[in-house]
């Protein structure tokens, strides 16, 4: 395991070098790995395993739309896609890749099949850590791990294409086998992971929690809609107020960012802009600090794996979540968005 210096803190990594593929096949060649659940995660990681030369299955509701994906994606049924029990029983090692909450409800079946020497594998901390509110307690004689992809299943189908990899994160909760280690990792490498970063449960989940809630997507879609607001309320049009909003972040600033640090992005602006953000960034700081402590504490309370559980667990949520995203997509800031991205040249036909 390599050590790598973090900003001043050294951590442990396992890298593609350290860890290949061809380590992975070997590690798995006698395991069969049944990927549970078809919507984001499950494509990416049983597609990824496929292409990688891993024994992988797909479990999933038969007469569902996601079946009919699975089976455009190559996967046959009776051969490599079964209806979900029959997926767990011949798994020797269970990806758990439903919905949080659904994970919930098929539990009572999954534990029916985890028979000892098996291995149950979670792409997040949510189950086991809020164990009192989702009732998962795998048993003893299992392994019990999880490799926690740091971003979407889509993303991690894309760069896998790409011959990139989005890094993940791998924790192991229970080492019935003694081989939980070389197991994870292998299942890391093989989902197509570019590098794995260690944790635990508890740590993931809760990190997880506050980043999708927080400056991944809560807080940056709060911050877009403020500013759009305020520029709109002057009196600037809907591109206008787009543009230094969101487009121009995406388009130009963002990939400077990803590519070398918000260091390098600022000295690629002009000495008028790098003054302005230098003076204002720590009163953003300032302003949002006690909103993100709230989320933390919200989280490490229970209270948002709770609303997540209730939501989510109703017969209706597709239509709900739907209904709300809906509000967003016809929102004046994301139409303006709509029209702005048709004007790319690379859109136009
Ligand atoms: N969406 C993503 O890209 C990411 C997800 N994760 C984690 O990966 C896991 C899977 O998440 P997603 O792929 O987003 O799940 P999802 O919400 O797309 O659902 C996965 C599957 O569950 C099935 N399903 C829903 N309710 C069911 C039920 N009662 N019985 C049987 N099947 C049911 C759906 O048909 C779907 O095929 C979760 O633990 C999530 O937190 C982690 C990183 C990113
Ligand atoms: C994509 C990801 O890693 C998230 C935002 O945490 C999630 O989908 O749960
Ligand atoms: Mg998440
Ligand atoms: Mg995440």
């Amino acid at each position: 395991m390599a050590k790598l210096n973090f900003g001043g803190v050294e951590e442990n990594v396992v890298t593609r070098e350290e860890f290949p593929l061809a380590k992975a096949q070997e590690v798995l060649k006698n395991e069969t790995v049944a990927v549970i659940g078809y919507g984001v995660q499950g494509p990416g990681q049983a597609l990824n395993q496929k292409d990688n030369g891993i024994n992988v299955i797909v479990g999933q509701r038969k007469n569902s739309k996601t079946w009919d994906k699975a089976i455009a994606d190559g996967f046959v049924p009776g051969e490599t896609l079964f209806e979900i029990e029959e997926a767990l029983q011949r798994g020797t090692i269970i990806c758990y890749l439903l919905s949080d909450a659904a994970q919930i409800a098929l539990w009572p079946t999954v534990q029916k099949h985890l028979t000892p020497g098996k291995a149950l594998y979670f792409s997040h901390g949510f189950g086991i850590t809020f164990n009192e509110q989702t009732g998962i307690v795998p048993p003893k004689d299992v392994d019990v791990f999880l490799v926690a992809p740091k971003g979407s299943g889509t993303s991690l189908r894309r760069m896998f294409l790409q011959g990139r990899g989005l890094n993940s994160s791998y924790a192991i909760f229970q080492d019935a086998t003694g081989k939980a280690k070389e197991r994870v990792i292998a299942l890391g490498i093989a989902v197509g992971s570019g590098y794995l970063f260690e944790t635990d449960f508890r740590k993931e989940v809760y990190s997880d929690l506050t980043g999708e809630r927080g400056t991944l997507m809560g807080a940056i879609q709060g911050i877009f809609a403020a500013q759009y607001q305020v520029l709109r309320d002057k009196g600037h049009t809907p591109s206008e107020a787009f543009n230094e909003t969101v487009e121009e972040l995406t388009q130009s600033l963002m990939p400077l960012v990803a590519e070398n640090g918000m260091d390098w992005m600022y000295a690629n602006c002009s000495t008028t802009a790098q003054r302005g953000a230098l003076d204002w960034w720590k009163k953003f700081r300032d302003a949002t600090a006690p909103v993100f402590k709230d989320l933390y504490e919200s989280v490490a309370t229970g209270k948002e794996s709770q609303r997540s559980i209730d939501s989510n667990s109703q017969t209706d949520y597709r239509e709900k979540l739907d209904a709300e995203l809906k509000e967003l997509r016809e929102s004046e800031m994301w139409q303006a968005g709509k029209t702005v991205r048709s004007l790319r040249p690379e859109n136009q036909k």
